[in-house]
């Protein structure tokens, strides 16, 4: 074999490896999202990093994230910064579920999706609110068991076209629309829904009274509203210095103004005039650990993580995408740590109805 033949040869073997590590490989999971196409959401490629430092300097202010006109915004660019990098190495649906022995990820997820449109009880043809609906992961699946109309709010305009772009894909468009608002002042009139669902989202709301205040008026009355929650539980101790480590760090990797007790959720709903039907940790044993797919994707986020240096490095993907990479890689941890010691959940749910009349009627 000649030089030439044998140059030839190696480049050829060099590009088909970093082929089936960037693309054939794959990220942790696979749903259509290529490492190639990641980007800064709404934010123009050369914007992606200052808006990284932006992000950070909202806990440098932490009065600030307390102030409610500031903390849209800053969810806002949260989600510009991860929203391609949790679609590419998660899904479609950005929240977790108890792994269920002998089901797919994708079937937890459905299943657990599936359950909060079980409980409002909706029938279908019936038009129901689903407040922070990121992609629509969860939409899809609820408006498909359901055969509900499913209209979704997310303050991030480039989820909205995400969103539209995935129910136009998977056929569902007919049964979910999705708008682009702020879920403490929603453009619906009021008494419109025959019910609502949130999931993982109101954690971001700076007061939970707020956003069920908001959820509240748009629903009909009798009509019931399920919300799984972000919370700390009875096992988090404000004096243990590792608790209060992972919870920080749970909240700065997530864009969370502050976690709440679990025992503050009904007396928020309460408040607000909602009757609270049930409320219920689904994290519980004998649930399965929901943390389980974070620690098995160990070895998946290095090898993300060297995809997306690679691809900054020529240029592909915006400079900036590694440190939000970096600051995911290391939330996954506090999160299955939050996970293993029992003190976080991210699925306590409570159920809550509309009364048929305000108790001030
Ligand atoms: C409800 C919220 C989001 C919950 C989860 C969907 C996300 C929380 C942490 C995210 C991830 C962490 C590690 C990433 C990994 C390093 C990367 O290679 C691939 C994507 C991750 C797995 C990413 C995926 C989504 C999460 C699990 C919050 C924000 C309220
Ligand atoms: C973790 S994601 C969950 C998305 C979706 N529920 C799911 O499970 O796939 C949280 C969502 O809440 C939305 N959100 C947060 N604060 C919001 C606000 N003030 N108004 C509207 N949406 C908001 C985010 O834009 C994001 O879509």
């Amino acid at each position: 074999m000649d030089s030439v033949t044998l140059y030839c040869t190696a480049a050829l073997v060099a590009a088909g490896g970093i082929y089936w590590f960037v693309c054939v490989l794959g990220p942790a999971e696979r749903k259509g999202k290529r490492a190639l196409d990641l980007s800064g959401g709404s934010i123009s490629a050369e914007n992606v990093k200052d808006n990284y430092n932006q992000y950070w300097s909202f806990f440098r202010k932490p009065k600030e994230i307390e102030t409610a006109e500031k903390v849209p915004d800053f969810v806002d660019t949260f989600y510009n910064l991860v929203t391609d990098i949790y679609e590419w190495g998660w899904g479609q649906s950005f929240h977790f579920s108890p792994s269920i022995p002998g089901k797919s990820d994708k079937d937890a997820t459905r299943i657990h999706e599936e359950m909060a449109v079980d409980l409002i009880k909706v029938k279908p043809g019936q038009k129901i609110l689903d407040a922070g609906c990121g992609v629509g992961g969860p939409m899809r699946a609820i408006a498909a068991h359901s055969k509900a109309h499913v209209t979704g709010i997310t303050i991030n305009d480039y989820q909205v076209k995400r969103a539209k772009l995935h129910n136009k894909k998977a056929g569902l468009d007919h049964l979910c629309d999705v708008v682009c608002g702020n879920f403490l002042q929603m453009p619906f009139d009021d008494n419109s829904f025959d019910g609502a669902y949130s999931i993982e989202a109101t954690c971001h709301a700076p007061k939970l009274e707020e956003v069920y205040a908001e959820i509240y008026r748009v629903m009909k009355p009798g009509s019931l509203y399920v919300s799984y929650e972000w919370v700390t539980t009875d096992k988090y101790r404000d004096e243990d210095e590792e608790h209060r480590e992972v919870i920080q760090g749970i909240e700065r990797g997530d864009a969370l103004p502050g976690m709440r007790r679990y025992s503050d959720i009904a007396a928020a709903a309460r408040r607000v005039g909602f009757e609270v039907v049930q409320e219920k940790d689904l994290a519980k044993p004998p649930a399965k650990p929901w943390w389980n797919r974070l620690k098995m994707g160990r070895i998946a986020y290095w090898r993300n993580h060297v995809v997306v240096v690679v691809l900054s490095a020529v240029g592909i993907a915006p400079k900036g995408t590694v440190d939000v990479h970096e600051m995911l890689f290391k939330t996954a941890d506090y999160l299955s740590r939050g996970g293993e010691t029992g003190i976080f959940s991210p699925m306590h749910m409570i159920l809550c109805r509309k009364p048929e009349k305000a108790s001030s009627e």
